[in-house]
């Protein structure tokens, strides 16, 4: 009977260990959504009399469809005894300082502009040569060419006013000149609340528009993330209706931080029809912010007009557009102004969402973007995962040009 002691010894460590592993187990389904549980939340409310009743006078032709699911044999896709896996929610990192990331970002994209500005700026007794190498250096990094030349004019004046010699000095001095520059006053946050003409309140909608690729459906599914992680109820409008694969990549990112897509499961549906009904469903449900995704579009302007000006005339009829953000690709420079310019123009653009800056140098394009379109830069696309969304700092993001 000693003999086996060790082995009873051994068996009662492996049978405790299994129970642990249990627990971690269940506390982590805690967390869970079960898909089964979603569906039938949907289904009641596209069965609920309110929806069909009153919105055969309000929406528009083809909404109805919207929230339609699929045959559930083709939703699933698996043999209904068959128990469907549960999606595990995220806890999204904290928005707050994920900016500092851009140092690094900025790093391994080339020499950043900060560098290169203070590089010049060191040298003994500035030439003319010098400072058109500045000039030549901002403009190279789409600064734009009238706030290089006040950027120039003002250093040029502290430069031969206050004589900074002294690194740190010069450092300071670059320092504000481009906090300056970006402009700390301009109000960047993003609303979570809105409330119609008779005081109601209504979900926040932020509808997100850009032309094909600069990263519209990725920046929805990080914004989601970013207001999840602030403790607001988000749902989710896939009016790309255009790219069949959009809405599945959208449901995905919702899906990961338990948030509700709203979607079309027909080709070509109507985005306008989608957009209501995610309006409408979020209406219902109390939640604090709708975000809508749309189809890239070229920089027609009479098409812009048409499919945009109709989705945020059915977007009004439910609640207020608190939002309408333009997602740029940091990447495109100069040719991302002149899609900026026509979107500003037809979609009443209220804020600029700046992508893929970890792919460039070149990050003088958020004081170019701004200046032109008088519109703040309120988000920053920093990379390619699910966190990689930063708000804006005017501050962080001199401090990022600067590093060393
Ligand atoms: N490196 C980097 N890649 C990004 C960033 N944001 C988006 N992307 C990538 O850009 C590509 C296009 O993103 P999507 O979100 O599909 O673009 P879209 O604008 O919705 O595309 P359309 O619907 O075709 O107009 C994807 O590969 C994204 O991962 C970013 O900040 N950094």
């Amino acid at each position: 009977m000693n003999d086996l002691l060790p082995l009873w010894i051994s068996l009662a460590v492996l049978l405790l260990a299994g129970l642990g592993f249990v627990g971690v187990s269940t506390s982590r389904r805690s967390k869970t959504l079960p898909p089964a549980e979603r569906r039938a939340e949907i289904e009641d409310a596209r069965t609920d009399d309110d929806r069909t009743d009153d919105d055969a006078a309000t929406r528009p032709a083809g909404a109805t469809d919207v929230l339609d699911l699929p045959p559930t044999e083709t939703e699933v896709g698996v043999d209904p005894d068959v128990a469907v896996p549960e999606v595990v929610v995220d806890v999204p990192e904290p928005p707050a300082g994920r900016l500092v990331r851009l140092r690094e970002r900025l790093a391994r994209s080339g020499s950043p502009l900060g560098a290169r500005l203070l590089a010049v700026l060191s040298r003994d007794n500035l030439t003319e040569d010098d400072w058109d190498e500045l000039e030549e250096t901002l403009l190279l990094a789409d600064v734009g060419a009238g706030p290089a030349t006040e950027l120039i004019d003002k250093l040029r004046t502290q430069v031969r006013v206050q004589g900074v010699k002294d690194p740190a000095s010069v450092r300071a001095m670059l320092r504000s000149a481009l906090v300056e520059l970006v402009d700390p006053t301009l109000d960047r946050s993003l609303s979570t609340s809105a409330t119609t003409t008779d005081g109601v309140k209504v979900p926040a909608v932020v509808l997100v528009v850009g032309v094909n690729g600069t990263g519209k459906t990725t920046t929805v599914g990080k914004l989601t993330r970013v207001l999840v992680a602030d403790g607001n109820e988000v749902i989710l409008g896939a009016a790309d209706t255009f790219r069949a694969a959009a809405a599945d990549q959208l449901t995905t990112w919702g899906e990961r931080v338990g948030v509700e897509t709203v979607r079309s499961f027909k080709d070509g549906a109507d985005p306008a029809a989608v957009a209501f009904d995610a309006v409408k469903t979020g209406k219902e449900r109390g939640v604090d912010v709708v975000l809508v995704d749309t189809a890239g579009r070229l920089q027609n302007k009479a098409g812009l007009m048409d499919e945009l000006g109709k989705i945020s005339r059915v977007i009004t009829k439910e609640a207020p557009l608190t939002e309408v953000l333009l997602v740029l690709d940091a990447t495109t420079g100069q040719n991302g102004l002149n899609q900026a310019r026509v979107f500003a123009e037809v979609a009443g653009v209220t804020g600029i969402v700046l992508t893929k800056l970890d792919g460039t140098a070149k990050g003088g394009i958020v004081v170019a973007v701004q200046r032109e379109l008088g519109v703040p830069v309120k988000l920053v696309g920093l990379g390619e995962g699910p966190d990689d969304l930063a708000p804006f700092d005017p501050e962080e993001f001199v401090d990022g040009l600067l590093q060393g």
